[in-house]
């Protein structure tokens, strides 16, 4: 992926009050065909927010969604996912009683008659997320882990163009979060584009050529991750301000 790379999803001044207090103000950014790109800040800077308002889970107050050019702001969620742009959520969204399988069974009815594999990607999926043996299960049995590696394949093998995730590894354990990498990674060399909210720096800084920060619900800066983890403004909205300049201030 180049950085003049198609634009898939563009968002410009993006903007969501929650009882006069402002989520998001005036937030903007470019997702590039076939890139991963990182939506990170501290808790509460409206990373999610953003996504419910690119998804059409949320109503943006201000602000467009245009995805390959065309505008998607304020059109209900089944449309937009109908239109290639799928997402996760935070908390996991599944059917206690329906098994692993047809989960991803669901997820595949959408597909057109022509894609004939879809039980081989079933299969890849349940592999490639060692779920192969629980496909059988009834998703209320798995373990939290499990679960969240269910909702990610149930996304995933339906292809979707554009793949919103949202921290797809909070509380899972470091072989899941493994797993969960290495699918990424192979899914976005096939060409699927992410946006990923995620806490976890090793995997954003490995995943991601660019990464965008908010902070109190603006965007507080945008680069590489290299470039990112050495602004010290950046530094300052996660962690507070470095001892060294304390130190100047005295
Ligand atoms: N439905 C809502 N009603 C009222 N306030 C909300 C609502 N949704 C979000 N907010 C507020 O908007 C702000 C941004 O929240 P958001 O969940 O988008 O942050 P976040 O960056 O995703 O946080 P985290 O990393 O903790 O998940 C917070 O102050 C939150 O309390």
């Amino acid at each position: 992926m180049t950085a003049t790379a198609t634009p898939v999803l563009e968002v410009s001044g993006l903007g969501k009050s929650f009882l006069g207090v402002a989520a998001l103000q005036d937030v903007g950014f470019t997702l590039r065909e076939g890139s991963v790109l990182g939506l990170i800040g501290p808790n509460g800077s409206g990373k999610s927010t953003a996504l419910d308002c690119i998804t059409g889970f949320t109503r943006p107050d201000s602000g467009q969604v245009r995805l390959r050019g065309r505008d998607i702001s304020g059109r209900p969620a089944h449309q937009i996912a109908r239109s290639g742009l799928v997402r996760t959520f935070q908390t996991i969204r599944l059917y206690d009683e329906l098994t692993v399988g047809e989960h991803l069974g669901l997820a595949l009815r959408g597909l057109s008659a022509e894609d004939a594999g879809s039980d081989d990607l079933r299969q890849y999926w349940l592999e490639a997320f060692k779920l192969l043996r629980f496909r059988d299960a009834p998703a209320g049995i798995l373990s939290y882990g499990q679960k969240k590696l269910v909702a990610l394949a149930a996304v995933l093998v339906a292809r979707p163009a554009v793949v919103l995730l949202d921290e797809p590894l909070a509380g899972v354990n470091p072989l899941v979060i493994e797993v969960i990498d290495q699918a990424i990674k192979h899914a976005n060399e096939a060409g699927q584009t992410f946006l990923i909210i995620e806490h976890n720096v090793e995997f954003i800084t490995s995943c991601c050529a660019e990464v965008v920060v908010l902070d109190a619900g603006r965007k507080l800066a945008e680069g590489p991750p290299s470039v990112i983890w050495d602004d010290p403004a950046v530094y300052e909205a996660f962690l507070g301000r470095k001892a060294d300049d304390d130190d100047d201030t005295r």
